[in-house]
């Protein structure tokens, strides 16, 4: 027997006896299915060349849309290369018309407000990411000086109404790279929201109890946050935990586990500010596990499975679809998928790596097993 539960939009009051259920069910070996509107992914990497080869599909199984980062080498910094990356995207989904990327251009300090208009009119650009220079992979191109090169490109984007998506980490040396996220606050985020207060900000992969603070103090509808699964399930123990674990190696580091509380508390309390973005950010098996490893976790393979048992943990299931399905598309002012994806409560052992053309790669959580596996009707 499968027991489907489906979530309507405002969760029913008797859910949380239906957890007590769940857990007779499963006792007596029945299998549990959440069907929810199917996700879309708000920031994620899908490289290009073999790397795209490789994990589309991961991404495209599961989900509807995904916001697709623009660092790439050269960075896409234009509405023309935007296009161009889409389609080559497009042709590595093999006719797979199920799943649309929502192309990003990349910052810097030359961009011009022309170059805005020309993303808007595109019809194919949602954002425009800002990587600090030096911030994280590949962003030795990003910007030198927001408030100095950049306020008319961001005047144009508050005409455009078109999302600033920020890698929100100062570079300054002297600032402890565990603090790298709350001094960008204090530094840019706030006198930015002060210039611009119409700017529709995105604080992708937040990290810490002061950026959860600083977007709930935010008007609803112009910041918002992304939530990566790394940074619900992980601390920064995790590490070192018995030798160095360059798979959990991403940028914003890890942080302690006061701050992981609070990004679940904020996820898991249904505001709306908060949604899904993966920031699955695939690197070569030997780029990782070397000298100097790349930041970046492939999480894309293992992400749903690990958002549902991290609000499952939280007693907060109810709270699932909305954070995975609904508040993205609110706040970019699209549509919500219609069609539904079912996670099931049924165990499945995450491969030790997933091999390709010319290496492989180790994804998060690889060979432990998880639940809530997802499925997209056929
Ligand atoms: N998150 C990461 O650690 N790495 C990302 C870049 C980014 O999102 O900062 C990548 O492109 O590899
Ligand atoms: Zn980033
Ligand atoms: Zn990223």
């Amino acid at each position: 027997m499968i027991k489907t539960l489906a979530f309507p939009s405002r969760p029913s009051v008797s859910y949380k006896s239906n957890i007590g259920g769940f857990k007779r069910f499963k006792s007596y070996g029945t299998r549990m299915e959440l069907s929810i509107a199917q996700p879309d992914d708000w920031h994620l990497h899908l490289r290009d060349g073999e790397l795209l080869e490789a994990v589309v599909s991961h991404s495209a199984k599961q989900f509807g849309r995904a916001i697709i980062m623009p660092n790439l080498r050269p960075p896409v910094t234009t509405t023309a290369a935007a296009v161009a990356y889409r389609d080559t995207i497009v042709k590595a989904l093999q006719g797979n018309t199920d799943f649309t990327p929502l192309m990003t251009l990349y910052l810097t300090d030359k961009t011009s407000p022309q170059e805005i208009k020309l993303a808007r009119e595109s019809g194919a650009v949602y954002g425009v990411k800002l990587y600090p220079a030096g911030a994280t992979t590949n962003s030795q191109d990003g910007v030198t000086d927001l408030f100095g090169k950049c306020l008319p490109v961001l005047e144009e984007m508050v005409n455009q109404d078109m999302p600033l998506l920020v890698h929100g980490e100062v570079t300054d040396p002297e600032i402890d790279i565990f603090d790298r996220e709350r001094v960008f606050i204090d530094r840019i985020l706030k006198p930015l929201i002060h210039k611009l207060p119409k700017l529709k900000v995105v604080m992708e992969h937040v990290t810490t109890m002061d950026a959860v603070k600083f977007v709930e103090s935010c008007e609803e509808g112009c910041v918002a946050a992304t939530v990566t699964p790394q940074h619900l399930l992980l601390n920064r123990n995790s590490l070192f935990q018995g030798g160095l674990q360059p798979h959990n190696y991403c940028l914003p580091v890890l942080k302690r586990e006061t701050h992981r509380q609070a990004i679940v508390a904020a996820v898991t309390s249904g505001n709306r500010r908060f949604f899904l973005g993966t920031d699955s950010a695939p690197h070569d098996r030997l780029r990782k596990e070397c000298a100097c490893g790349c930041a970046g976790v492939y999480n894309s393979p293992v992400a749903l499975s690990i958002y549902a048992k991290v609000f499952e943990e939280a007693g907060a299931l109810d709270k699932l679809e909305a954070f995975t399905s609904f508040n993205g598309p609110d706040f970019y002012g699209l549509p919500r998928n219609t069609r539904k994806l079912t996670l099931k409560k049924t165990p499945w052992k995450v491969p030790e790596s997933y091999s390709y053309a010319s290496g492989s790669l180790v994804p998060m959580s690889a060979g432990e097993s998880l639940e809530w596996l997802p499925c997209l009707p056929c």
